[in-house]
């Protein structure tokens, strides 16, 4: 290990980039995959790489959660390319970055059926390493604070080795996410593949599925339809939610720099579920109920990323305020909703 704490590669050098990086006619544009493209977070990393006018972008993704209408304003232009293609399938194409997204973040979207979520995890990571490895190409994955489980330490910097129900209903992703972990460092060691690892905490802003299932997209929801905001017993369990673009930002600097992490992207701020409706429901709707309803089994108690490394190592850290991104949110679901905003 090194003084910073990161794996050092032992033994190959990087597989070679295309000649073409090094040709006379040098090409300026970025050749970049992201599987997983057409979802939430995927959809605003592409905004973001289209639109620095040079990279091509290359879109994967199976649509389970995803949707091509996040992307409409992409399909069709020169530069951008979308493929229905599920990552547990091996894939070629000619890439020099790849952003490896793919797959469902939500608890009732990746409990829905645990084993093809497990299988998009390990072989989905493995497809997309070994297409770094055929092409040259730096991989970046989509880790998440799920890999420190039920935390015993708090806030959990990435030293922190967690605390993971091997058997329970949310390992598929847990467990999954950290073998896939474990694949690219085996790969980087192994193959001396370039790899990022980003850890992902809780996440939110517009082109969140309505019925997405998680905290924020269900409060926003149901205070716009006049519905109980249902908080999960205890409601004293703390999330702590970075929007969307401060997200981007960080997947972006991991990327680019130097470091291969893993590297917690979150924000800091923390909450309790019973302080996110009360503030919802201030923001939105002051007339709507707070309803306690069952929990599911193994719900963290408590998360908040420190985030030392993110500052020190890349120079990143949120912008963006709760109070700040969750008015940006409601205006993206009162126009997917209908339900104007009353004078
Ligand atoms: O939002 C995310 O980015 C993260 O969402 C999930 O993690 P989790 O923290 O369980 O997300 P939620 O389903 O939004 O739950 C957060 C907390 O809110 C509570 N909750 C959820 C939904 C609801 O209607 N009411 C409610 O009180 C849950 O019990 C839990 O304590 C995923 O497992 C993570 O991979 C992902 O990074």
């Amino acid at each position: 290990m090194a003084a910073n704490g990161e794996q050092q590669s032992t033994t190959k050098p990087p597989p070679a980039p295309s000649p073409l990086r090094n040709s006379k006619f040098y090409q300026s544009n970025m050749r970049i995959l992201v599987t997983g493209g057409a979802g939430f977070i995927g959809s605003h990393l592409v905004d973001r790489l289209m639109g620095n006018g040079k990279n091509e972008v290359i879109v994967v993704d199976n649509y389970f959660t995803g949707s091509k209408d996040n992307l409409r304003k992409w399909i069709g232009h020169p530069r951008f390319e979308i493929i229905r293609h599920d990552v547990t399938e091996p894939l070629l194409v000619e890439v020099d970055q790849i952003y490896h997204l793919a797959c469902p973040a939500s608890p009732i979207f990746y409990k829905h059926n645990p084993v093809k979520t497990i299988k998009t995890n390990v072989m989905g990571t493995l497809n997309m390493l070994g297409l770094a490895k055929r092409v040259g190409a730096r991989i970046l994955l989509t880790s998440t604070s799920e890999v420190y489980g039920d935390p015993l330490v708090h806030p959990q910097p990435e030293s922190y080795w967690g605390n993971v129900n091997p058997i329970g209903v949310r390992s598929c992703y847990d467990e999954g996410k950290r073998v896939a972990e474990t694949l690219m460092f085996d790969y980087h060691r192994q193959h001396g593949i370039e790899i990022r690892v980003a850890r992902i905490f809780n996440t939110y802003g517009p082109r969140m599925n309505i019925d997405d299932g998680r905290v924020v997209s269900n409060f926003i929801a149901q205070a716009l339809r006049d519905e109980p905001l249902t908080v999960q017993a205890p409601g004293t369990q703390t999330r702590s939610f970075c929007y969307v673009s401060d997200m981007v930002d960080g997947l972006v600097k991991l990327m680019e720099g130097e470091h291969t992490g893993p590297i917690n992207l979150g924000n800091p701020g923390e909450f309790t579920m019973l302080e996110l409706a009360e503030t919802v429901r201030k923001l939105i709707n002051p007339n709507v109920k707070i309803s306690m309803v069952e929990n599911t089994p193994d719900d963290p108690r408590q998360r908040k990323p420190d985030i030392t490394k993110a500052k020190e190592l890349l120079g990143w850290e949120p912008k963006i305020k709760l109070r700040e991104g969750l008015p940006l949110m409601e205006e993206d679901f009162r126009l997917r909703l209908g339900v104007p905003k009353k004078e």
